[in-house]
């Protein structure tokens, strides 16, 4: 198959756009979050954000070549309110990181970048089938980001780390006995802000409400190293990146402009 998309010079996000022409959008994620434009919006307040998660429907772990991934067993959980119209449901959670702690978040904060950065994604149950369909429509799908900063061993995530020697190649995928509980994940304070953008990953449809905490939650230095022991080949072909033996050391895609998209915020 054509050269498969990646994060080195060769496939890496400035490729993107050849095969992935949504990649060069003008609805584009990730994005800068210059706090100085955010407008805090009433309504968002008005309307706190409420999320439902099933821990036990935390079904399987899988390298997916681009990083590790939880899917998730929709049924059961539930995201409304803040930005949203409608139910949207969870579908999977993934994570974002770099080569070393002083980068690999893929959204930035006046220009700071973070150790890593954690995604929920939802699909809009009240309009579409599935997340499959969902993403190919603007109100399609929200994300909750997380920011990971350096400190702590996060015990949740550590549920995540544990497996990670049993995926260490692309396409292996490994059952999710203990229960992981995605609300566990999140940081205290609620604080958010939002705007309108897209997957961060080819095909980079432009139909993700995104909601990123402001509250960044702590993750220690062995859990990211963890994170870049993962291979982005499969078991027994040899590795096609030109990346330090195949290792995903990093797998974050820089930020786009927001151009002329609001970005609201709700709390301080
Ligand atoms: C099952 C349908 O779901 C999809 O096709 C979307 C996969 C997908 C969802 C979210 C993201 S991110 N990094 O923008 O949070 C990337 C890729
Ligand atoms: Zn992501």
């Amino acid at each position: 198959s054509a050269a498969e998309w990646g994060y080195t010079k060769r496939n890496g996000p400035f490729t993107w756009a050849k095969n992935y022409p949504t990649a060069a959008g003008i609805r584009q994620s990730p994005v800068d979050i210059d706090t100085a434009l955010a407008t805090s919006d009433s309504s968002l307040e008005s309307k706190p954000l409420r999320w439902k998660y099933v821990p036990q429907n935390t079904r399987t772990i899988v390298n997916s070549g681009h990083g590790w991934r939880v899917d998730v067993d929709s049924e059961g959980s539930e995201l409304v309110g803040g930005p949203l119209e409608g139910t949207y449901k969870l579908q999977q959670f993934h994570c974002h990181w770099g080569s070393s702690s002083d980068k690999g978040s893929e959204h930035t904060v006046d220009g700071q970048s973070y150790a890593a950065e954690l995604h929920l994604v939802h699909w809009n149950s009240s309009k579409y089938a599935d997340c499959g369909e969902a993403a190919d429509y603007p109100d399609g799908l929200t994300v909750l980001g997380v920011l990971l900063k350096v400190g702590a061993k996060n015990p949740e995530l550590q549920k995540v780390i544990d497996l990670i020697p049993s995926i260490s190649h692309r396409g292996e995928k490994t059952e999710v006995k203990e229960a992981i509980d995605p609300a566990k994940m999140l940081p205290k304070t609620l604080s958010y802000w939002t705007y309108l953008g897209s997957l961060t990953v080819p095909p980079c449809n432009e139909s993700v409400t995104w909601i990123l905490f402001k509250e960044p939650v702590e993750v220690s230095e062995e859990q990211l190293a963890a994170f870049r022991s993962l291979r982005c080949y499969k078991r027994g072909e040899e590795c096609p990146c030109d990346e330090v033996d195949g290792l995903l050391i990093s797998n974050y895609r820089p930020t786009l402009p927001l151009g002329t998209r609001e970005l609201r915020e709700c709390g301080s």
